[in-house]
């Protein structure tokens, strides 16, 4: 038992008494019930019988959510950048402004910008005759794909590209053939891949429950081993063992509990706020979105589906918010629950943003909707450490960072330790390819496991403002590849078999996430999205190697370090 959990029997201090799970003395408590009410919008969605359908009904869902909500959110925003940077700083440590870039000039290197437009890169479809991502839907009779219709993404000069690549590589495992699924050509690729030693306190521990053997697993070069059982048990125990504690976790902008299950196995949970199609308020900076508990998953499989590994197994999970979280909450979180006034079960914890009641968390009427991010090991025995993005954005609504701006900031990056040597300058731009596919503008830090040194994966976490918007693609999330003009040879690689199919992008996401217990994780839009950013990014590559001004060889751009 990590510590003293047991509150089932608790008085804590709520004006609410908690409601026993028996299915009687609460009719909100009936999960068929509560799980029918819920999902009433969001059936009809399911239900459309075409894509355009559920867009259409999609579209008047997102119409209501969005005329519910004030323009509060403004005035906190300011405030909240402060206090994002204050919580950040104490998560790091003394020594590490020497080893950050240029912490300091963090200000100066903010630029006055009014007038600046950023274009979005706009993208025309070209219109191919080729159709190979259809294939894929006949090909493998996955039910998913089922009346999908796929775009046609492809660019000649993508083409011309990836041609390219095809004819040098050919005959290495950097390239298959049109009947090769992704899956195999992944597993080819990593095989004998580099895993590196595990971390010293838990090298040793191999506890038979999963999220032991998950923090077992951990290795310099990955965070997980998904060939190994432990992953898919993991994923399973974070959705069906019993909710024992819930407490609200400190830092960051908006709520989340720290759970522990009956094993002792923890999660990180964030709640469900809106439903999946409320997309992006227009007005609203990236940094005063709203946390969206489906993205943290959906970016799990996608950095699976990338064979990065860099995500803890993050899984969606229906809670009742009366036995898995009143009942077990401690009095400071107990304390803020409430049912409101049409009757559901709603809590807002304490923070000092979005933690109110005009900021509620609510199960309808009981049950609610969130992710569960299995927990890294705990801080003493694993410590990390905190890396300030050198392309971090301003957090400013009048500023942007020089790089913004700027086309010069990697040359100074690529100076600096750390990246001026071994894996971490490719990590960065892999977490370049990885924010630009979700749509993440939040990515102001990063974090790696201390003891690995500087030669090991750095950790994705937090993906909550990722898929806020599926018709937008945010081209300066790309920045550091288009500035760098490189990235890691497998992950070109990757992108490119999904480029040339028979799997596409999106149909590898749609077959992954359709195990989600909240599925569909991400709606046709967000996936489509995916393969369109895709040929895009392949598209700067291009612009790198047949750059006019400064054409560059295909080698020095798609970067080999032995990672895969
Ligand atoms: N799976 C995890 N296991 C352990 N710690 C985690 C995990 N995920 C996140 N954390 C820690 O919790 C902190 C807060 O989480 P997260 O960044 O997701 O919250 P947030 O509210 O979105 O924060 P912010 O407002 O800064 O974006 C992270 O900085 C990280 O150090
Ligand atoms: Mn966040």
């Amino acid at each position: 038992m990590r510590k003293g959990l047991d509150k089932s029997t608790a008085n804590n201090s709520s004006s609410l008494h908690y409601v026993e799970w028996d299915g009687k003395k609460d009719a909100h408590s009936d999960p068929k019930l509560a799980n029918q009410r819920l999902q009433k919008p969001w059936k009809q969605i399911l239900d459309g019988s075409t894509f355009q359908e559920r867009e259409r009904v999609a579209g008047l869902v997102i119409h209501g959510v969005l005329s519910n909500h004030g323009n509060d959110m403004e005035d906190k925003t300011n405030d909240n950048n402060n206090d994002k940077e204050n919580g950040q700083r104490d998560l790091k440590d003394e020594d590490e402004e020497d080893e950050e870039i240029d912490e300091k000039t963090e200000e100066k290197d903010l630029v006055d910008t009014e007038g600046v437009r950023l274009s979005n890169g706009d993208f025309t479809v070209h219109k191919s005759t080729q159709d190979r991502h259809r294939k894929q839907n006949s090909n493998d009779g996955k039910a998913s794909d089922a009346g999908q219709s796929v775009k046609n993404y492809t660019l000649p000069e993508v083409d011309r590209l990836v041609n390219m690549f095809s004819t040098k590589y050919m005959g290495s495992s950097l390239v298959s053939d049109d009947s090769t699924s992704y899956q195999e050509f992944l597993q080819k690729l990593q095989q004998g891949m580099k895993f590196g030693p595990r971390l010293k306190e838990f090298a040793d521990d191999n506890g038979k429950k999963s999220w032991e053997q998950f923090h077992h697993g951990i290795r310099q070069h990955v965070l997980y081993n998904p060939n190994e059982p432990y992953v898919n048990q993991l994923m399973s125990d974070l959705v069906t063992k019993e909710i024992v504690d819930a407490e609200q976790k400190d830092g960051g902008t908006q709520i989340k509990l720290m759970i522990t299950c009956e094993d002792d196995g923890q999660a990180l949970f964030k709640p469900m706020r809106f439903p999946r199609e409320q997309e992006t308020l227009p007005d609203h900076f990236y940094f005063a979105d709203y946390e969206r508990h489906h993205a943290e998953v959906g970016a799990f499989h996608l950095d699976k589906a990338l064979g990065f590994y860099r995500v803890p197994p993050t899984v969606g999970r229906w809670v009742n918010i009366s036995k898995d979280i009143h009942r077990v909450a401690n009095s400071k979180l107990a304390k803020t629950f409430f049912i409101s006034p049409v009757g559901n079960w709603c809590f807002h914890g304490s923070c000092s943003y979005y933690c109110d009641s005009s900021h509620p968390i609510c199960g309808h009427p009981i049950m609610l909707e969130g992710s569960m991010a299995a927990f890294l090991p705990p801080l003493q025995l694993a410590k990390r450490k905190t890396w300030r993005n050198p392309w971090k954005r301003s957090y400013s609504k009048h500023r942007k960072a020089y790089w913004e701006v700027y086309d010069d900031l990697c040359h100074k990056v690529k100076r600096k330790a750390p990246y001026d040597e071994g894996r971490r300058l490719l990590d960065v731009l892999d977490m370049s390819v990885f924010d630009f596919l979700i749509g993440n503008l939040d990515r102001h830090h990063y974090e790696t496991f201390r003891e690995f040194g500087n030669e090991t994966f750095l950790l994705h976490l937090d993906n909550g403002r990722a898929f806020g918007k599926a018709h937008y693609d945010c081209i300066s999330c790309l920045a550091p590849v288009r500035q760098c003009c490189m990235i890691r040879q497998s992950t070109f690689a990757k992108l490119v078999k999904f480029y040339q199919g028979p799997d596409s992008l999106s149909h590898v996401m749609r077959t992954s996430l359709a195990s989600d217990s909240l599925a569909p994780i991400l709606l046709e839009p967000h996936l489509d999205a995916l393969d369109r950013r895709l040929s895009k990014i392949l598209h700067v590559i291009h612009g790198c190697i047949k750059d006019p001004e400064n054409p560059r060889r295909l080698e020095d751009v798609v970067v080999d370090d032995g990672i895969t």
